[in-house]
């Protein structure tokens, strides 16, 4: 699929899905999840550019909606769907349903909902799927101690894209990289000419780089799951309370992460945690075991009482000898008592019994008081410690993410499939909450037993199922307030719905393919001589088109005079019967039109079965050749009734 031929795609965003690994195969399957990690584009622009690339893969059009009010009934059916998702994704995805013409479109989301359908939405999974967010990438990993190396421009340039991680140097010879050494802690020379070079420092020789990325950047793998560690795991918890099949073995997945600390880098490894605290604690531990050395010596001092014979005493301070030839003569004993007592204290504290030889001599043996660490030694061993924590920090990290990347494309199904049930899932909440069924398609017009319309204003369950079938053209007749706007938006729901490839709510419908739908919303009064104008070239195009329509319209009588609107809507009415459409045009004039339509229209009627309490009681389903009583009518035969006077029953005779 060409990305451009996409309907939304321009090279701007071509560009950006250029960016995945495989953006025809994701235009290809509708898949909003992948185009939307192509960077800079969003979920909702995701959604629009999955349904464009369905469209064209069915060579579909995007003309079902053909009115502002159609296409208000399919955001409400949207809405509707989108309140049973548990993931933003989810709600995303939900809008690459759109109502379709094409055949092959509605068998494919048929074929979804026969699925979905299959599902059993259960507390456990929506609350393992509020956490599954769709994979991102980790943004800015840049790792500082490592770069890599070349001569070769183009070497060069290859390395800079394929480790965007890693600083790329340019070198000419040894002697630049031997500069790199002692910037970085490990340099990674690129070209097979430096095999051999004598350098100081960690310099590894590696032309095969680029067919393990793994090794050079283990960090990208480890970035990858430490940013998307919650939402893998949350998927693995989907897989498992779904009691569905996961892609890679959730227990190997888990046991990796638990390896992973939320900065990338490897948790639970007892020596590299030795060492590291060796390393960040050494300074202290040297100054407390030199405390330790100096306390003993004091307390020895303290309690000794020295004895010096006038001789020697000058022959020390003759010498200019210090008090500390006096401690080794006097104190030996006391002194390396000390000195072993800071010794062990250094080693045990920070568990160096692997150093041991090398930290015994960060105290000298020569007695000084204070007693004080030579400096020299506790500083190589600090570079001692440092380079086996990193040595070992780097190994662990290669390791584990050998492990992690192995399992990153199935880690990425994992998830795909976790946001994908959250879509069906939905789907199966929706059918459950508003008692749906799967719609037939097919016959010509429409039939709905036990329709009950989400999107009145009244609870779902006090809805009253409406009985409706049309075929061919058709006038709804019927009280005020009786329920034929209703009657409409539920025909429309259902139509709009059933395209999508949606389950609808009622018992049993059965409804024709219809390519376009057109709603015309009742029209808030008089129209001026434009807007009048206008309506009626909308219904001049719509009698003569050629596309299988349905079409629903609401007191178009209030357009403009009623005289003028009865003879109009009868001649749309005969255009329309003309073109098989099906249509249902609500008005209170049907009478009047039936009477001025050159073909016997069908009137339909939602009839009031009685006053009660000064309000209607209504049968909601339209009953077949029935003009419906209005309800002024009803009022004066009520009237008639009541009074028994004159005056009303000759009102009464005027609307025989
Ligand atoms: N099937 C139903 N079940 C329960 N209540 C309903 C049903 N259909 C309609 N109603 C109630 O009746 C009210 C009026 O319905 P609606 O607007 O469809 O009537 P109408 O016949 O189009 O009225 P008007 O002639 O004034 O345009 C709705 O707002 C709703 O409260």
């Amino acid at each position: 699929m060409e990305l451009e031929s996409v309907p939304g795609v321009g090279a701007k965003t071509a560009a950006r899905l250029r960016e995945l690994d495989d953006p025809e195969a994701a235009l290809e399957r509708g898949d909003v999840a992948a185009i939307a990690r192509a960077p800079q584009v969003s979920e909702g622009q995701a959604a629009r550019i999955a349904r464009g690339a369905i469209r064209a893969r069915h060579d579909d059009t995007d003309d079902f909606l053909a009115t502002d009010r159609a296409r208000e009934l399919y955001d409400d059916a949207l809405d509707l769907l989108q309140a049973e998702t548990v993931t933003d994704y989810a709600a995303k995805r939900l809008e690459t349903f759109y109502p379709s013409a094409s055949e092959s479109r509605l068998a494919e989301t048929r074929e979804f909902t026969d699925r979905a359908l299959a599902r059993d939405p259960t507390p456990a999974v929506a609350d393992a799927l509020a956490d599954v967010t769709p994979l991102a990438e980790p943004r800015d990993v840049r790792v500082r101690d490592r770069c890599l190396a070349t001569s070769d421009a183009e070497t060069y340039s290859q390395a800079s894209d394929a480790f965007p991680e890693l600083s790329v140097e340019l070198v000419d010879d040894a002697r630049d990289v031997a500069e790199l050494a002692r910037g970085y802690a490990t340099v990674i020379a690129l070209d097979e000419s430096f095999a051999g070079i004598e350098v100081e420092g960690d310099v590894r020789v590696e032309p095969q780089a680029f067919d393990d990325p793994v090794s050079v950047v283990p960090e990208r793998a480890l970035a990858f799951f430490a940013r998307n560690r919650d939402s893998v795991r949350a998927a693995a918890r989907v897989h498992d309370a779904a009691g569905i099949d996961a892609p890679l073995d959730t227990d190997t997945v888990e046991d990796a992460l638990s390896r992973l600390t939320e900065e990338g880098t490897v948790a639970d490894d007892d020596e590299l945690d030795r060492l590291s605290v060796a390393v960040d604690d050494l300074d202290a531990a040297v100054s407390m075991a030199e405390n330790v050395a100096n306390d003993r010596l004091r307390e020895a001092i303290e309690e000794r009482d020295v004895t010096i014979e006038g001789g020697d005493l000058l022959s020390l301070v003759e010498r200019g000898a210090g008090v500390d030839s006096l401690l080794d003569r006097e104190l030996a004993d006391e002194y390396s008592d000390a000195i072993e007592a800071a010794r062990d204290q250094l080693i045990e504290t920070l568990s160096l019994s692997d150093h041991a030889a090398r930290a015994r001599t960060a105290f000298p043996d020569d007695p000084t008081f204070p007693v004080e660490h030579d400096e020299r030694v506790v500083s190589k061993l600090r570079e001692e410690l440092t380079a086996e924590r990193d040595r070992r920090a780097t190994r662990l990290k290669q390791e584990l993410a050998e492990q992690l990347a192995d399992l990153r494309e199935p880690a990425a199904d994992l998830v795909d499939a976790a946001l994908e049930l959250d879509v069906e899932l939905a789907v199966a909440r929706f059918a459950d909450r508003y008692d749906c069924t799967v719609p037939e398609i097919g016959g010509s017009g429409i039939a709905i037993e036990g329709g009950r319309s989400p999107l009145l204003d009244v609870a779902f369950e006090d809805v009253e199922p409406v009985e409706y079938a049309v075929g061919g053209v058709a006038l709804l007749s019927g009280v005020n307030s009786g329920g034929k706007t209703s009657t409409l938006d539920l025909v429309g729901l259902v139509a709009v719905l059933a395209h999508m490839g949606m389950p609808v709510p009622a018992d049993e419908v059965r409804i024709e393919q219809f390519e376009t739908l057109h709603y015309q919303a009742k029209s808030q009064g008089t129209l001026d001589a434009g807007a009048f104008e206008s309506t009626l070239r909308e219904f001049g195009d719509l009698a003569t088109g050629d596309a299988t329509r349905l079409v629903l319209v609401d007191e178009l009588e209030s357009i403009t005079e009623p005289g003028a609107s009865a003879l109009i809507i009868a001649g749309i009415l005969e255009a329309l019967h003309e073109s098989d459409s099906t249509a249902v045009f609500v008005s209170h004039l049907a009478g009047e039109i039936r009477d001025a339509c050159a073909f016997d229209v069908q009137v339909d009627g939602i009839e009031a079965v009685g006053l009660e309490d000064g309000e209607l009681r209504v049968n909601r389903s339209p009953v077949k050749n029935k003009l419906a009583r209005s309800t002024p009518e009803l009022i004066v035969e009520k009237l008639a009734e009541d009074s028994g006077e004159m005056f009303y029953d000759d009102l009464l005779d005027k609307f025989e």
